[in-house]
């Protein structure tokens, strides 16, 4: 990720957006891409996508737009495609069993490779192939993760956070209510539909679109 310390947060933000999309054209076939093209499958306007990619020095040729497979390059060694993140989910309660089910890989680099729980009857069964452990055991099965989704009630957030960060877990995807603490050097990023829900409502009242490319 070493290119990615160069380039603003916003623009580091939106990559994966943009491999998903390009790795998809890709398999159809397609060569090339107009900023036009991807700025509607994306929903990020074109001048944004421009001044990003010229972070990479992929300036776009007019008439010719984008060369898929250069991009393509690109985005998978500034995002460490080749390298799998392994990930543990922790609460396989209604959120965290729609997870499992939904296949991460097929277009990026992260897995779920176990699952934990502490109700007894979910323990020793698997969801799409991925294992749910008890929690009990998490110390003895983390071997190889470095991420985790906590998706427990937020009462329980903290000490299985605890338990993540002691075992070197150094990312946590947060879908509980709680505000956890973690050491310095472990990034959490919280997300809360709410929120989102409550920002997309604002924005549709304040921000109208006027359904044009600005
Ligand atoms: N971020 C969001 O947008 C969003 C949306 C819905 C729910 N949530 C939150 O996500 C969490 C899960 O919601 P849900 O509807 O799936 O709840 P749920 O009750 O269906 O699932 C929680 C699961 O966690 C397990 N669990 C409880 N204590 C545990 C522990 N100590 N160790 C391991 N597993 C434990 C339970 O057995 C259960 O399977 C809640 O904190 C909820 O508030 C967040």
């Amino acid at each position: 990720m070493a290119e990615q310390s160069k380039i603003p947060q916003a623009t580091a933000k939106r990559l994966p957006l943009y491999y998903r999309f390009l790795n998809n054209l890709h398999l159809q076939g397609k060569a090339r891409v107009s900023s036009k093209e991807l700025s509607e499958a994306v929903k990020v306007d074109s001048a944004t996508i421009r001044r990003d990619f010229s972070y990479f020095g992929a300036l776009g040729k007019k008439g010719y737009g984008y060369n898929v497979e250069y991009l393509l390059g690109f985005f998978r060694k500034t995002l460490d495609q080749d390298e799998l993140t392994n990930v543990a989910l922790i609460g396989v309660g209604n959120l965290g069993t729609a997870f499992l089910h939904y296949n991460f890989t097929k277009n990026n680099n992260t897995k779920i490779e176990m699952a934990f729980d502490a109700d007894t009857s979910k323990v020793g069964q698997s969801v799409e192939g991925i294992p749910i452990y008890h929690i009990d055991e998490l110390e003895r099965r983390l071997e190889g993760v470095q991420a985790a989704i906590l998706t427990v009630p937020g009462v329980e957030a903290q000490a299985i956070t605890e338990r993540l960060t002691a075992c070197g877990i150094s990312g946590i995807l947060n879908f509980t209510p709680a505000r956890i603490t973690v050491p310095e050097e472990v990034r959490v990023h919280h997300i809360d539909l709410a929120v989102e829900l409550q920002s997309l409502v604002y924005f549709m009242k304040h921000y109208p679109l006027e359904g044009e490319d600005v």
